[in-house]
């Protein structure tokens, strides 16, 4: 027996659907969403995320200011380059692409970013505020994953989770928002340090790689029926990879696929992130 797929790019297109029309609406009453990126450096992966998220705008009627920086760009001329965005209207949210080149703090840039244009989610008010349980942006991959199992009639309430990997951006706030009431899982948040990985996996009814090493969630670690997410991307021979194992869609009840899967999603809640803010504006709260 063979998992069923979980379609990211399909779902990440229906939503793009969706918000095309609160794009429509925004600009009919003469507001006008801005993305704004920030890439420092050539890393090709960054270089082809950052053109995806410009085309994604261009689909749903946001526009985009794009600001590339060179390899040997200093922090003081990032922070230049963050504050410029702070100030400009047309800009109304942005990102700093991640991972910076070395020498560059990310955690100093990230807390430059003006809150209210925090695209990402993931600037220190805004991971505050997912910890407090406030209203604020959420960080784009969970948020992605979240939509994408609701999509699909997963059952998150009660359900055992988890989550391999305790990164910023994925596994970190990915448990926070799984733990929220409204989503009610019970999430294991494993690590290099976990010490019996396969104990947690196997016990798992969802299971979410969130680790960055090919083929590193083995089917033995998987139980009969579970959900997997496919989270890590890393490539081979130019291509993109994921951190499952192709022989998990045989024990697995669903599976995203990468690429297919996760990575559309989040360039997808990247762009509610950017509408959703705007329509905060348009609705006098800003
Ligand atoms: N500040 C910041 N925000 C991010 O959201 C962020 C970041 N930094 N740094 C890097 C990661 C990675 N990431 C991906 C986005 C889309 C795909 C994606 O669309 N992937 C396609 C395949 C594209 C390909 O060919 O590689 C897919 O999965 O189908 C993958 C990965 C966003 N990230």
């Amino acid at each position: 027996m063979t998992a069923d797929r979980i379609d990211g790019l399909a779902v990440a297109a229906q939503i793009k659907d969706e918000l095309a029309v609160r794009v429509a609406a925004l600009r009919e009453k003469g507001i006008v969403p801005g993305l704004g990126t920030v890439l420092v450096g050539s890393d090709p992966g960054s270089q082809i995320y950052v053109g995806g998220k410009h085309k994604d705008c261009a689909q749903v009627g946001i526009e985009s200011i794009r600001v590339d920086l060179p390899d040997d760009t200093t922090q003081a001329q990032l922070e230049e380059a963050i504050h410029a965005l702070n100030e400009n209207p047309a800009c109304t949210g942005y990102i700093v692409q991640l991972p910076l080149p070395k020498g560059l703090d990310e955690n100093a840039a990230l807390a430059l970013i003006d809150p209210d244009k925090d695209a990402d989610g993931l600037a220190p008010a805004s991971l505050g505020k997912l910890v407090l349980n406030e209203a604020g942006p959420l960080p784009c991959t969970p948020r992605g994953i979240v939509e994408l199992l609701r999509r699909h009639d997963v059952e998150l309430n009660g359900a055992e989770v988890c989550v391999v990997g305790r990164g910023t951006t994925v596994g970190r706030p990915l448990g926070l928002l799984l733990t929220r009431k409204s989503e009610n899982a019970t999430v294991t948040l494993c690590h290099t340090g976990t010490k019996d990985l396969a104990a947690h996996t196997q016990a798992a009814d969802i299971v979410i790689a969130a680790v960055g090493r090919t083929g590193f969630l083995t089917a033995d670690m998987v139980k009969p029926g579970a959900v997997v997410v496919d989270v890590g991307v890393t490539r081979v021979d130019g291509k993109p990879a994921g951190d499952v194992h192709p022989d998990v869609w045989e024990v697995a009840s669903m599976v995203t696929p990468n690429p297919g899967g996760v990575g559309p999603m989040t360039r997808a809640m990247l762009l509610s992130n950017v509408i959703d803010r705007a329509e905060q504006m348009a609705a006098g709260q800003a």
